[in-house]
């Protein structure tokens, strides 16, 4: 496929290990945008976020419109991608915009708090951008994918979809 797999979702919901599972399985590359975006800006997103929530967001408009521009890629995005339509803008350009979604319950119980500074504050944080995002996921997604079973019954409805996008 020539197009890329952007994977959108809430924190904890997924997206790196079945993005990253998935370009194994269907052979394209694969990138986490907030691991691409701490090398490209050479900070961590702790410290973009320490100088303003807007200025991580200011890079990760710009680094939506650079992994536009490839091709057979996937993408895992970060939690907050969708805060910005623009950034879906970009990515609808050249990309297939797949939501995961994961009960929050089940999120609930492996997600690492303190790696994450939006969900410093705890897991009460998580309910907030549930109820602020979801209907934002929902919209700007071309595919949405359920992740409330084992994780290769995600990875293999995924699969399947995109099979059927060619
Ligand atoms: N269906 C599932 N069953 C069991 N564990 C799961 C399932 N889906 C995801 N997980 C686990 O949930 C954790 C969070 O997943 P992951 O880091 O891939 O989420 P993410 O969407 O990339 O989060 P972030 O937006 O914070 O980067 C991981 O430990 C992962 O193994
Ligand atoms: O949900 C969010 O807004 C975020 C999620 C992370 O993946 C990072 O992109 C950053 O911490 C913001
Ligand atoms: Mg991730």
């Amino acid at each position: 496929m020539n197009k890329n797999i952007v994977i959108i979702g809430m924190p904890g919901s997924g997206k790196s290990t079945i993005g990253y599972m998935l370009s194994k399985k269907i052979n394209m590359n694969y990138i986490d945008m907030d691991e691409y975006i701490e090398i490209n800006e050479n900070k961590s997103i702790k410290e973009m976020f320490q100088i303003s929530e807007d200025y991580f967001r200011d890079v990760e408009t710009r680094c939506s419109r650079s992994l536009s521009k490839l091709n057979s890629h996937i993408i895992a995005t970060g939690g907050g991608v969708v805060k910005r339509k623009e950034n879906i803008n970009i990515f609808k350009e050249n990309c297939i915009v797949v939501f995961l979604n994961r009960p929050l319950d089940n999120i609930m119980q492996d997600i690492d708090t303190n790696i994450r500074p939006l969900l410093a504050e705890g897991k009460n944080k998580l309910y907030n951008l549930y109820n602020e995002r979801i209907n934002l996921y929902k919209e700007y997604c071309d595919i949405e994918i359920m992740n409330n079973r084992e994780i290769t019954y995600a990875l293999d409805q995924i699969t399947e979809l995109i099979e059927n996008q060619n």
